[in-house]
């Protein structure tokens, strides 16, 4: 069953290459059957901690992990060849891998956006119905940062922007409809993760993205995970692009 057509308790089998997202499994009350997911980081120590977490809570089968670079076209078509045939279908696909690095933005860009075009043409493929699919929701997370200019990271900006184009941009393909393959792109302001531990050279200016912040304030990862659970949960939304203060959510989007 899509997430799409029959509203919550819906999840069932997640291809996730995140890492703060998946923590809407442990919030959210309405998804009570656990679904089985594949979690992906390239960071082979934080996904087995939140792997084994998350086992001995749920249950051996239901948590399958890979490590993967999204910046490499192999490892993720092996990531999601792997989490279909286990799975046999693939019902929800979170792009959340990202970086900010302004100095190497080069790898920005290719983890930041390029990572997520790997990740959504690898979800199209295993969704479409001529593969054996049956449809499902891509939810490609850019940032706040994808809709206003940010002065002291131009190029994560631009990564960011790019993700929310491509997103509503596959959002309005006619393939996409006949397919029933959902399109979404969730964009947070500054949430308390370690992303926000940026160190020198990876900021155009520390300082103004300090003072920044502070007018801004920072959310808690609760915040950001509601609000990626109403983002999941209301039908034929594709192309929804919907932004997450501290003031709230909001549908800045609707293709
Ligand atoms: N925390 C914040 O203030 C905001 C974060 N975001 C976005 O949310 C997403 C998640 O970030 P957070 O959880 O906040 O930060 P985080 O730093 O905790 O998580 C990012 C994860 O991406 C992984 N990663 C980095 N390079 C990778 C690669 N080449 N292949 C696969 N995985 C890779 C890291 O190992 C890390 O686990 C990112 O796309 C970020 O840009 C968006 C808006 C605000
Ligand atoms: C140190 C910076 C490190 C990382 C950047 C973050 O990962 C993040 O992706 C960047 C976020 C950028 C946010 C930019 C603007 C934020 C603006 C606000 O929070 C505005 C507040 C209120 C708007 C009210 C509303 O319309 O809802």
């Amino acid at each position: 069953m899509k997430p799409r057509s029959t509203g919550r308790n819906t999840l069932r089998r997640l291809a996730v290459p995140l890492s703060e997202v998946f923590k809407v499994l442990h919030l959210k009350p309405s998804v009570d059957i656990m679904p089985q997911v594949c979690l992906s980081d390239v960071n082979p120590h934080i996904l087995e901690s939140t792997c084994t977490e998350l086992r001995e809570k749920y249950g051996q089968d239901k948590v399958h992990y890979q490590v993967c670079d999204v910046r490499d076209d192999a490892q993720v078509e092996d990531l999601f060849s792997k989490a279909k045939s286990s799975f046999s279908k693939l019902d929800l696909v979170v792009n959340n891998a990202g970086v900010v690095d302004e100095q190497d933005w080069l790898k920005c860009i290719d983890i930041n956006l390029n990572g997520v075009i790997r990740g959504s043409l690898q979800g199209i493929k295993h969704m479409k119905k001529e593969n054996g699919g049956s449809g499902g929701t891509i939810v490609n997370v850019a940032s706040l940062a994808g809709v206003v200019p940010v002065s002291y990271s131009p190029a994560y900006a631009a990564s960011k922007h790019g993700v929310v184009g491509y997103t509503r941009s596959w959002a309005g393909h006619p393939d996409m409809k006949t397919n029933d393959i959902r399109f979404l792109c969730l964009c947070p302001a500054f949430a308390k993760t370690e992303i926000l531990k940026t160190k020198e050279g990876q900021l155009l200016g520390q300082k103004m993205a300090e003072e920044f912040m502070k007018k801004t304030g920072v959310m808690s990862v609760d915040q950001v995970t509601q609000a990626f659970t109403d983002l999941i949960e209301t039908p034929d939304n594709s192309g929804s692009v919907m932004s997450v203060t501290l003031q709230g959510s909001k549908l800045l989007f609707q293709v």
